[in-house]
C-alpha cells in the first residue's frame, strides 16, 4: 500500500484531535560565510487521536523536540499544516500561540527545575495559570489540582527548591492541567528524574488519559516507557517517521531495521544472549545503506517515500516506511553515532 496511510478515521474510530501533515523544519546554521540549512524535521505526517497517548521515540537529534516546539508554536515550521479541530493552527496562530490555543494545548518540559521560577511559591504557578485562562483560583481548585497530581495542599506554600524533582514535575503537570487542556505535549518528562520516581509520573499520565480523556504526545528516547504508557508509538529517525502503530505491535514485531536497532539497545531480561554487537552492526548497516525492502509490492517510486501496512492491531494499522528511503547520509550518521552502545540511561521498564 502506498503513502500516505491516512489514520484519520481508522484509529479507534474517532476523528483525530490533531492532524499533522508535511511538517518540515529547517534551521540555518553556520557563520555568514558558511551558512547552510539543516533539515531537523522532514515532511512528517501523523495524527494524535482523542483521549490516547502517542509516543514519539527516537534517539537524540532525531527531531522529536523540534516537532513538539513547532506544535506549541515556539518554533516556526518551514512548511506543513497542523489541524486542530479542523483548523490549521499554523495560519491561525501565525507567530506564537494565542491564549485560546494554549488553553487547548499545553506542554510539559523535560526540566522541572528550569520550568519553575525559584522565587515563587507553588501556589503562584497554579494561581497564575488559572487566572490567565479565566478560571477561579479558589483554595478548593488549588487543592484539587494538587491532589490530582498526587501532591498535598500544604505544598502550595513551598518553593520549588523545597520539593524533589518528581514533585516539581508533578507541579508542572498540575500547572498544565489548570487550564483543562485537551492535549498535553510531554517532552521527555521523566528523563531528568530518578528511576524510582519515573514510573509514578508515567502512571499519573496514564490516569489523566483514562479519567479525563486527555490526549498526549509523549516524547522519549526510552522505548520501554513508550511500551508501558503509549497506545501508539511512532519511531523517528533523522527527521523522518519510519514506523508506527500500536505500541505492543511495534515493539514486539518491529518492521524497520532502525526500530530493531533501537530495541536491541534496550535491556531485556527475557532476551537470550542480550546485547549482540554483530547483529547491531548488521542493523546499522541496513539503516545506513539499504539494499532492499522486504515490503516492496511495486508501489514504491524513486522519489516518493512509501508507507507499507504490515498489520493491524488494536484497531490501527502498523506501518513501516520503505526501507529503501534512507535519510541523507550526514544526518543519518550524526544520529546513529549515539546508537553504538546500549543506553545506560534506559529506564528499568523492560520492553
Ligand atoms: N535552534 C536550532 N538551530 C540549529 N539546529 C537545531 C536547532 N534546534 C535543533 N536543531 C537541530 O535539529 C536536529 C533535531 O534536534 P531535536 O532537539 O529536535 O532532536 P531530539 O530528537 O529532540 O533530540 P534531544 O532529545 O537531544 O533533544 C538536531 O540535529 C539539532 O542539532
Amino acid at each position: 500500500m502506498s503513502e500516505p496511510v491516512h489514520l484519520d478515521e481508522s484509529v479507534h474510530g474517532d476523528k483525530p484531535l490533531l492532524q499533522v501533515r508535511g511538517l518540515t523544519k529547517e534551521f540555518q546554521v553556520g557563520s555568514v560565510f558558511s551558512r547552510r540549512r539543516v533539515r531537523a524535521v522532514g515532511a512528517v505526517d501523523f495524527d494524535l487521536p482523542k483521549g490516547r497517548i502517542t509516543a514519539l521515540v527516537g534517539e537524540s537529534g532525531s527531531g522529536k523536540s523540534t516537532i513538539a516546539r513547532c506544535l506549541i508554536r515556539l518554533e516556526q515550521p518551514t512548511a506543513g499544516s497542523v489541524l486542530l479541530d479542523g483548523e490549521d493552527i499554523l495560519r491561525t496562530e501565525r507567530r506564537r500561540a494565542s491564549r485560546a490555543y494554549r488553553r487547548k494545548v499545553q506542554m510539559v518540559f523535560q526540566d522541572p527545575f528550569g520550568s519553575l521560577n525559584p522565587v515563587h511559591r507553588i501556589e503562584h504557578f497554579l494561581t497564575r495559570a488559572l487566572v490567565l485562562h479565566g478560571r477561579p483560583a479558589t483554595r478548593e481548585t488549588l487543592r484539587e489540582l494538587m491532589e490530582t497530581v498526587g501532591l498535598t495542599e500544604d505544598m502550595l506554600d513551598s518553593y520549588p527548591h523545597e520539593l524533589s524533582g518528581g514533585q516539581r514535575q508533578r507541579v508542572a503537570i498540575a500547572r498544565a492541567l489548570a487550564v483543562e487542556p485537551e492535549l498535553i505535549l510531554a517532552d521527555e518528562p521523566t528523563s531528568m528524574l530518578d528511576v524510582s520516581v519515573r514510573v509514578g509520573i508515567l502512571n499519573l499520565m496514564r490516569r489523566l488519559r483514562d479519567e479525563r480523556g486527555i490526549s498526549m504526545l509523549y516524547i522519549t528516547h526510552d522505548l520501554g516507557s513508550a511500551r508501558y504508557l503509549a497506545d501508539t508509538t511512532l519511531v523517528m529517525f533523522a527527521g523522518e517517521l519510519v514506523e508506527g502503530g500500536d505500541s505492543l505491535a511495534v515493539m514486539d514485531a518491529p518492521a524497520h531495521p532502525y526500530t530493531r536497532l533501537l530495541l536491541s539497545a534496550v535491556p531485556d531480561p527475557e532476551r537470550a544472549g542480550g546485547y549482540d554487537p554483530v547483529e547491531r552492526a548488521r542493523l546499522r548497516e541496513a539503516v545506513l545503506h539499504p539494499t532492499d525492502c522486504p515490503y516492496d509490492d511495486g508501489s514504491c517510486s524513486a522519489e516518493t517515500p512509501v508507507r507499507h501496512v504490515v498489520g493491524e492491531d488494536a484497531g490501527q494499522p502498523h506501518w513501516v516506511r520503505c526501507h529503501l528511503y534512507a535519510p541523507a547520509p550526514d544526518i543519518a550518521h550524526r544520529v546513529l553515532k549515539t546508537a553504538d552502545t546500549p543506553d545506560p540511561e534506559a529506564e528499568n521498564t523492560p520492553v
